[in-house]
């Protein structure tokens, strides 16, 4: 992995050479060549050794107040949870029908004209919302071969200051995106109260109050991410997303037919084929922090695809901004056994988006950082 902190620092912006090239690789649906900027190093693409035989897990007991069927659950999630933070469930109770529409109504999105897009791009790199593609504001190398379009999900109806998603569509893509806009606003009110279900699940799986980690996160504003992979016919040297954790706490990714999710465990890359009435879900960086290190954050990474453009819609779960991610002291044995420091959720996300681009050392980063500007270290 080589990228680091003064790399992220030092550069200037990335010229948009790559913009014209996605763009003409799309349009024609041929690759005429990969542009240096797309070239991942050698150790980032060694391939899959096989299929990750994560545990499905069937809510539809927890979901219903059964007190086996919890007990049962949490089970299978503490038991991903140690071992690679990496997990699908089945009977989510999340509509099948909202999954499918939400999926779809990526086209219109995606295919918008080109202007369109570079009005509603993130203006500044230090921007989250709007439109990406392949981060070429951001960074000069390793380019991810995706385009993405992303935007806030207040909990709780504004109170952390976001535009609610319908106001955030209609302000950037146009009126027209009205209805559009309230389909994901739907999809990101489903997708906050499964994963709010979950961090109960967890919560029970590390022997806490169920509600230890709900009451953490329910007033938060999480993060909404569309990613689209276009065809890439030469791959074996570009990565779709690169190896990486999430930043954030607790991920639920609805991904298409098309396959292409790869999950780092035992040294070894496993993809993840797509399973039609699952949702995946991989613990970040931030729930890894929470429990001291105990549940480990989600290696994972997206390959592109030769033949096929993929798709996948990412909900990314974050505390409010202010909130100080510290373990419980259920979770401590002794104060030298603590190893990270405390921190604000927002100080992990700025570093991420103004220092150092998330990778899979992102919170060992973070930590050698924080405790190299703070006199009391840890
Ligand atoms: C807090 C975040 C930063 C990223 C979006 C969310 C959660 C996932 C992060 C990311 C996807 C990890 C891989 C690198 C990254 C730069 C990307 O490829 O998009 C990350 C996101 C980001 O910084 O925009
Ligand atoms: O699209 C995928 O399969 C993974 C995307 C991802 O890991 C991310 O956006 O953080
Ligand atoms: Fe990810």
């Amino acid at each position: 992995m080589d990228s680091n902190i003064s790399e992220f620092d030092s550069q200037e912006q990335a010229p948009n050479e790559a913009l014209p090239f996605l763009h003409a690789s799309k349009l024609t649906h041929k690759t005429l060549f990969v542009s240096s900027k797309f070239i991942w190093p050698k150790g980032d693409l060694v391939e899959a050794y096989g299929k990750l035989s994560e545990p499905y897990v069937d809510l539809e007991g927890f979901l219903k107040g059964d007190k086996k069927a919890t007990l049962e659950a949490s089970k299978l999630v503490r038991k991903a949870c140690l071992e690679h933070g990496f997990f699908q469930v089945t009977n989510h109770g999340v509509d099948q029908n909202l999954l499918a529409t939400a999926l779809h109504e990526m086209g219109p999105i995606f295919n918008l004209p080109f202007n369109v897009k570079t009005r509603a791009s993130q203006s500044h790199p230090a921007k989250m919302w709007g439109f990406s593609t392949a981060h070429s504001n951001r960074f000069s190398s390793k380019l991810p071969w995706k385009e993405t379009f992303s935007f806030g999900f207040d909990h709780c109806n504004s109170f952390n200051n976001e535009p609610s998603v319908v106001d955030f569509f209609s302000s950037t893509l146009g009126k027209e995106f009205k209805e559009i806009g309230v389909i994901y606003e739907k999809y990101c009110e489903a997708m906050r109260d499964l994963s709010l279900a979950l961090t109960e699940l967890l919560g029970i799986s590390l022997g806490l109050e169920r509600s230890h980690f709900r009451m953490f996160f329910e007033d938060g504003s999480s993060i909404m991410r569309l990613n689209s992979y276009p065809i890439c016919e030469q791959g074996g040297v570009a990565l779709g997303t690169g190896p990486h954790c999430d930043p954030t706490a607790l991920t639920i990714l609805h991904q298409d037919q098309v396959g292409g999710l790869e999950v780092f465990a035992n040294n070894l890359w496993h993809s993840v084929p797509p399973s039609p009435n699952a949702l995946v879900v991989n613990i970040g960086d931030l729930l890894m922090a929470q429990c001291n290190g105990e549940y480990k954050s989600c290696v994972h990474r997206a390959v592109v695809n030769k033949h096929k453009e993929r798709r996948s819609l990412a909900f990314f779960l974050c505390p409010r901004k202010d909130k100080v991610v510290r373990p419980p002291e259920k979770l401590i044995s002794d104060d030298e056994s603590r190893k990270y420091p405390d921190f604000s959720w927002s100080e992990l996300l700025e570093f991420t988006q103004k220092h150092y681009r998330a990778d899979a050392a992102t919170l060992q980063n973070f930590t050698k950082w924080v405790v190299s500007s703070r006199p009391w270290g840890l």
